[in-house]
């Protein structure tokens, strides 16, 4: 069977640079799921044309709207980029500078000109859950996303604060503190 071989990893947004080429349809979604995981995410925007509710978007989450055609300038400073103008041409050429500079990049609608993808996204106060399905089917990536928040309790991340705060109590080494932590989340993953 295939499987899925991408790595997850979770940005600090707040202190990288995430540049968005194109203000349609695409760039809008893909900011609404960035800025409602990550409101501190820093972001700017580069399109000739801005959706009114990307505007509004930018506003709220302090988002850099440049309005112009794509240069390679635009770039400079930046970590990641995601390309999602409507001219192929352009997304390629976003792709092939990014590669040429060693930064991350992902057209959107064009699977072998990504570096990553844009998951599916939980968010319960310090837990966060993301959903990959290797790029084959987005939509199931956003139905397993409705799923785990209906049902993963609101009170999950007021647990992981009462454990935060007992693990620092526990004496002992090492081992003996993972024992002990291992204890009493036990109760987690049993079968009922
Ligand atoms: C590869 C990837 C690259 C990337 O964008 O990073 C990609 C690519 C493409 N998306 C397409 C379409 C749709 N995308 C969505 C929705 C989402 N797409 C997201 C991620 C990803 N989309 C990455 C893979 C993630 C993974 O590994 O599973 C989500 C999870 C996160 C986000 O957008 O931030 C977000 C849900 C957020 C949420 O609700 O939680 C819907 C559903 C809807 O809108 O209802 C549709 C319409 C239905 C359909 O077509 O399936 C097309 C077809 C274009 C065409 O037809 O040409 C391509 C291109 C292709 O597959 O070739
Ligand atoms: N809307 C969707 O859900 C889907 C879109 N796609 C594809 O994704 C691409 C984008 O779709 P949409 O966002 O709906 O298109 P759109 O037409 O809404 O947006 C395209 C954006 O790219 C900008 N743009 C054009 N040339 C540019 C340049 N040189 N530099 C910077 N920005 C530039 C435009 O000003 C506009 O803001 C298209 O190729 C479309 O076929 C594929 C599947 C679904």
């Amino acid at each position: 069977m295939e499987r899925n071989n991408l790595y997850p990893i979770f940005l600090k947004t707040g202190s990288l640079h995430i540049l968005i080429v194109g203000g349609g349809n695409v760039a809008e979604e893909k900011l609404t799921f960035l800025t409602k995981s990550s409101p501190d995410a820093k972001v700017t925007m580069v399109s000739p044309m801005f959706r009114k509710a990307t505007r509004e978007l930018a506003l709220k989450f302090d988002v850099e709207l440049i309005t112009d055609v794509y240069h390679a300038k635009y770039l400079m400073g930046k970590h990641m980029v995601v390309a999602t103008t409507d001219k192929p041409e352009v997304n390629v050429q976003v792709y092939n500078d990014c590669r040429a500079l060693d930064k991350l990049v992902n057209v959107a609608d064009n699977p072998p000109y990504c570096d990553f993808y844009m998951g599916g996204i939980v968010t319960k106060g310090n837990v966060k859950i993301a959903i990959s399905t290797n790029g084959k089917s987005p939509t199931t990536a956003k139905r397993l996303r409705q799923f785990f928040e209906e049902v993963i309790p609101e009170d999950i991340s007021q647990m992981v604060q009462n454990l935060n705060e007992y693990r620092k109590t526990i004496k002992g080494d090492f081992e003996q503190k993972v024992d002990k932590m291992n204890e009493i989340t036990q109760k987690l993953v049993e079968k009922v």
